[in-house]
């Protein structure tokens, strides 16, 4: 038996900077790990089984094209397994949540199996994000999502209100909607930031390209931003990945924690969840 987390991906910054003859766009994104997310079970079995429970689990039906069961097959060994995926994040909202189920499944079954994990190709086929989730920690992610660099210095200390309207968002329509794809990439060496307002000032200069469309496509999200911005001791609110979750930074664990208390006073039809950003 192996168990393994599997935690939200925030996009603090993503640039949009071109698109592939294929048409995956490439990207430009600052992305780190919140200490919420979902779990990983796997267990020797007869044969290859996904059982999901959890909070979120009503939300996500057990279907062959799981991630989790592609994640799996992606071993190519037709050895049995039983997994659980206990479900915390809510579906289709930019904060990678079949992604990092998906590298958690990886990661399980390699301890499990005692296999290396497949290869970077294999792991990207599973989906773009898939290759940041593995790495688990915060990085430059480029490329469509397979160029992943660490960070020259260490990011500070932080917390993230994330706040979901629970309307998923379909990430290739977001993509669809953007009426440019050659937005200026992130500047080539990245700044030390002695603190989380520093940090918030730097990403105040940055942007997430996909925000406008997926506003366009549901305009909630502009209502989430501002509800997040709002909270005290807010220092910067924007949406992650193609939506809808967005996040607010925070320099300190209390006020994340009452904002998120607020928030979810206001808002009792949403997800909201505090976390600590993993730099
Ligand atoms: C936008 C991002 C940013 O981190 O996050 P999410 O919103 O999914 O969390 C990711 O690039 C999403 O990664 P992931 O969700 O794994 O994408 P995939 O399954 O590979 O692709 C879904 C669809 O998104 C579009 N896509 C995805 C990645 C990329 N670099 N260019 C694209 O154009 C394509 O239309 C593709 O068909
Ligand atoms: N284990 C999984 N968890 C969440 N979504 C999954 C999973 N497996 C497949 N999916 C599908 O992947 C799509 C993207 O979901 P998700 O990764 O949660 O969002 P996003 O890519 O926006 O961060 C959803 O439409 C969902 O149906």
């Amino acid at each position: 038996m192996a168990t393994e987390f599997a935690a939200a991906k925030i996009n603090l910054t993503l640039h949009v900077t071109g698109q592939r003859a294929d048409g995956y766009h490439l990207l430009d994104s600052l992305v780190v790990f919140a200490d919420v997310g979902d779990r990983i079970s796997v267990a020797a079995g007869d044969a290859l089984s996904l059982r999901i429970t959890g909070p979120m689990a009503g939300a996500l039906p057990v279907s062959d094209d799981n991630l989790v069961l592609r994640a799996a097959r992606a071993f190519g060994a037709a050895q049995g397994v039983e997994i659980t995926l206990e479900k915390h994040l809510p579906v289709a909202s930019g904060i990678g949540g079949g992604s990092a189920d998906a590298a958690a499944t990886l990661r399980a079954l390699a301890a499990l199996w005692h296999l290396p994990l497949p290869d970077a190709a294999a792991v990207l086929k599973l989906g773009a994000d898939v290759p940041v989730c593995l790495t688990g920690r915060a990085v430059r992610m480029e490329g469509v999502g397979e160029a992943i660099t660490p960070l020259a210095h260490r990011l500070p200390a932080g917390w993230l209100v994330l706040a979901n309207p629970n309307v998923g968002v379909a990430t290739p329509a977001v993509f669809r909607a953007l009426t440019r794809r050659d937005h200026p990439a992130m500047p080539r060496e990245l700044p030390k930031l002695a603190d989380a307002a520093e940090l918030a000032a730097f990403l105040q200069m940055m942007r997430n390209d996909l925000e406008a469309p997926a506003i366009q496509l549901a305009p909630v999200i502009a209502t989430v931003k501002a509800g997040l911005s709002a909270q005290p001791g807010c220092l910067i609110a924007r949406m992650s990945g193609s939506g809808a979750t967005c996040f607010g930074l925070f320099a300190d664990p209390l006020a994340a924690s009452a904002a998120a208390r607020a928030l979810q006073a206001a808002q009792p039809g949403w997800w909201v969840a505090a976390a600590e950003m993993r730099g």
